[in-house]
């Protein structure tokens, strides 16, 4: 099967690529922005082109060229925080961007399924009592990456309902895992790797520690992904969430117990947000229906193996 991931150096994109030559597809990939480290998979770096999704023409080699059976269009400006200093990149990545990689499959007249990352921030804030939330919950984004991803979702099953494009659309909550970076476990883990390597004093920085996720291990997010370009329908919506959710204290008591170097705790105000969702916790029943899909990869071995990263990436030498 050909196969293209759109974004393949992100970081759920490096995990679909790796799974994907692994399993013996014609694969190819682009990139924009490396935002992972690339040393451990740049031997693939034959089977990647540049693309930046906002030109046409990019997107119209890049199709032509491939002529892929899946795509999995990932490339995007996917930092919600960014999205306030950036609005307008954000907005034409994620959406003219989209519609530039929809209508360059329908001049290549092909007939590929294409998995669409959206994304729990669509939903914006979701009251407690709500949660786990379900596809049909009404979409409040709070910031121009989740109206970025509202749209790029409408412009999927748009073109699902006008041209019979078989897009299936992910709306991806809370993912983590090794070489992922800004988010809370990849913050706790790659500070308490710090410690263990006697670059800080054994103390760990938190910000809030009362809210709560959901959190999937990217690895179990890329099988998700895979099911769905398998078995999910053509213009439908389905969540990807952990299946249960951690307040973020607890996440720190995981990581106190793998940390080779005991930590206390110091609640770092620049580390608190203005606004903080207080959760965000999906409902992944749809893909389990269609697809079968379970979490297999805990928690637990989740920031074991991002601890792991951490320290071998500290051993030679890498920031986060
Ligand atoms: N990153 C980070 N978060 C911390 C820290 N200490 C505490 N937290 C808390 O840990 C929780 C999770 O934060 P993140 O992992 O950064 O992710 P998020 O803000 O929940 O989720 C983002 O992604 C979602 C899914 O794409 C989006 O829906 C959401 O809008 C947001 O942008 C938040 O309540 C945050 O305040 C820290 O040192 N670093």
């Amino acid at each position: 099967m050909k196969i293209l991931i759109l974004g393949a150096t992100g970081f759920v994109g490096s995990y679909l690529m790796e799974r994907a030559i692994a399993a013996g597809h014609e694969v190819a990939g682009t990139h924009y922005h490396a935002t992972v480290d690339t040393r451990d998979w740049m031997g693939f770096a034959d089977r990647l082109t540049r693309c930046d999704i906002r030109y046409r023409e990019q997107t119209d080699a890049v199709i032509a060229k491939t002529r892929p059976d899946v795509v999995y269009l990932l490339s995007a400006q996917s930092y919600p925080a960014l999205s306030w200093s950036a609005p307008s990149e954000t907005l034409e990545t994620n959406v003219v961007g989209t519609a530039n990689v929809f209508e360059s499959i329908r001049a290549a007249k092909i007939d590929p399924v294409v998995v669409v990352a959206c994304s729990s921030a669509q939903y914006g804030e979701v009251s407690p009592d709500a949660v786990p939330v379900k596809e049909s919950h009404p979409m409040h984004p709070l910031h121009p990456y989740g109206v970025s991803k509202v749209a790029t979702e409408m412009l999927a099953l748009q073109y699902w309902s006008n041209y019979r494009l078989r897009t299936v659309c992910a709306r991806i909550f809370n993912t983590t895992g090794p070489r992922k970076t800004g988010d809370v476990c990849a913050d706790f883990t790659y500070r308490a790797a710090r410690i263990e390597a006697g670059q800080i004093p054994p103390a760990l920085h938190v910000g809030n520690l009362e809210t709560h996720r959901a959190i999937t291990d990217v690895r179990d997010l890329a099988r998700a992904l895979e099911l769905l370009a398998d078995r999910g329908a053509p213009g439908e919506v389905y969540n990807v969430s952990g299946s249960r959710t951690y307040q973020i204290r607890e996440i720190v008591d995981l990581i106190q117990a793998a940390a080779k170097t005991p930590f206390s705790l110091e609640v770092d105000q620049a580390l608190l947000r203005p606004s903080d969702e207080k959760v965000i916790f999906g409902d992944s029943s749809r893909l389990v229906a269609a697809t079968g899909w379970k979490q297999e990869i805990s928690l637990a071995q989740t920031v074991g193996d991002m601890l792991a990263y951490w320290r071998a990436q500290l051993a030679a030498g890498a920031q986060a």
